[in-house]
């Protein structure tokens, strides 16, 4: 959905060292402002989505701010759109005091931050079976002369680039915060280490672009019984303030830091116009500022976006600068689309994660056959190992009493030729005692039989024939 940059002006109220300052500009309007050198001088006007003056109660002028103008960022991000808000405008305009105000009388930041979790508990603690559950983190960092530097953490961080062309600052920290007095005091840590330094014309001038993120992820169960998933994010912006080097009286570092500063506020400028001048833009110059470089998504892309040009009332250049600069922000169009998608249901969930248990089962089981076959694999081996010994040892005792047997035949025959030449001429004696040589040798002669039989009959049953 394309939508325009949201544009709102505020006009502070005059400080106590402009007391005597003539007042150049005026609210005419809830669209108006308009603005003159003096009295006499003819009036230029200036119309916006929204203007805000003030009045004699400061507390009343930041609550109805909130309520006219920021409360709507919320909602939005409640929807699951990404919205950012920034305050631009010259040193000492009210961007801060805009933003972020003072605990008696807060801005725009602790304000959303108490309203989000205002409406976290409504959801959580309702009996509604249409139950929303958050998770809520936030993170800070601040652009000083071109680095990143992280307000929680202790890294200067770099920008990256992802795949989709989108940008984010790696390596920045963020917090998951369970509640308001969380949040608010990551807010105050990161406000207290923020570069601030005094100018001629703000004792609390901050030098540095301040970006306090909250990312909220939503989980909605819907009542056809699904997951509905958002995530958005609010970046809340308080830039640091353009100055005249004249008029804030700076040296040193801080022209050095003023240089930075309005170096990328003009880069700022130059893409805002590029954005607002073309439709389907070529080059935006992005990169050439830390500031645009990071802020891509919120300026060009996926955002709903709400510029608020703070404005001094008796500062006729300075405002007239920062009221033209607002206008054309006006003409820049953003692409903000609703972050969100469903949640695979329960019952998908059980019946996917019980078919994986399946699978898992079924390869736990097939682990298992393999180890149980390798077991008996290594068995038969050793079986195997163990017969192929004995069938060697077998074979040379066979061997042997091959060669016992073939002796005892041949001592028989011999004994036998013997018996049979001598037979006449031996006394019986002596014949006797030949054949009792002979019979012993023929038993001998069978038992080596016998027993050659029963071994070969072992040997074939130990190798499995
Ligand atoms: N609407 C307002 N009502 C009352 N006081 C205001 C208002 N706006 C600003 N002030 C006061 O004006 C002074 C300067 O404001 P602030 O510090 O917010 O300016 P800034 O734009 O943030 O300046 P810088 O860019 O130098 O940081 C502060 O004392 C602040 O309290």
């Amino acid at each position: 959905m394309c939508d325009n940059i949201k544009v709102a002006a505020r006009l502070r109220r005059p400080l106590l060292r402009e007391s005597d300052s003539i007042l150049i500009a005026k609210v005419k309007s809830e669209n108006t402002i308009s603005i003159g050198r003096n009295e006499k001088d003819e009036c230029k006007t200036f119309q916006f989505d929204h203007c805000s003056t003030y009045s004699d109660n400061a507390l009343e002028d930041q609550e109805q701010l909130y309520e006219l103008l920021a409360r709507d960022y919320l909602l939005h991000a409640l929807d699951g759109y990404n919205t950012c808000i920034f305050a631009y405008g010259q040193t000492g305009s009210g961007k801060s005091h805009t933003m972020t105000g003072s605990t008696q009388c807060p801005g725009i930041v602790p304000r959303i931050c108490q309203e989000l979790f205002e409406v976290r508990d409504l959801y959580e603690s309702s009996d509604d079976q249409l139950n929303t559950q958050f998770k809520i983190r936030c993170s800070y960092f601040e652009i000083y002369n071109e680095t990143v530097r992280d307000l929680l953490g202790r890294e200067k961080c770099r920008i990256r680039e992802r795949p989709d062309k989108t940008t984010y600052v790696e390596g920045l920290k963020e917090f998951e915060v369970f509640c308001v007095s969380d949040i608010l005091e990551y807010l105050s840590q990161g406000n207290e280490r923020r570069v601030v330094g005094a100018t001629q014309v703000n004792e609390l001038s901050s030098r540095s672009h301040a970006i306090f993120t909250i990312d909220i992820e939503q989980q909605e169960i819907t009542p056809l019984g699904h997951t509905l998933e958002r995530k958005s994010s609010i970046k809340l912006i308080d830039l640091a303030g353009s100055e005249r080097a004249s008029a804030s009286k700076t040296t040193g570092e801080h022209l050095k830091e003023g240089a930075n500063i309005n170096r990328s506020l003009s880069t700022l400028g130059r893409v805002i116009s590029t954005l607002a001048k073309t439709k389907k833009p070529i080059l935006i110059p992005y990169r050439d500022a830390a500031l645009t470089w990071v802020l891509k998504e919120s300026l060009g892309g996926n955002s709903k976006t709400c510029m608020i040009a703070c404005v001094s009332p008796c500062d006729y250049e300075e405002t007239m600068s920062t009221l033209r600069y607002a206008t054309l922000a006006r003409n820049v169009k953003t692409s903000a689309q609703v972050n969100a998608h469903e949640l695979p249901d329960g019952r998908e969930q059980i019946l996917a994660m019980k078919a994986q248990l399946e699978e898992l089962q079924k390869a736990l089981s097939q682990v298992d056959n393999q180890r149980a076959i390798g077991e008996r694999m290594e068995k038969i081996k050793l079986t195997n190992q163990f017969l192929e010994s004995r069938i060697e040892q077998e074979r040379d005792l066979t061997a042997s009493y091959y060669k016992k047997w073939a002796q005892a035949t041949s001592e028989r025959d011999s004994l036998m030729l013997l018996v049979g030449g001598i037979l006449g001429s031996v006394q019986e004696t002596q014949v006797n005692a030949l054949r009792g040589q002979l019979s012993s040798l023929k038993f001998r002669s069978e038992k080596f039989g016998q027993r050659l039989d029963l071994e070969c009959n072992e040997l074939k049953y130990d190798s499995g024939e």
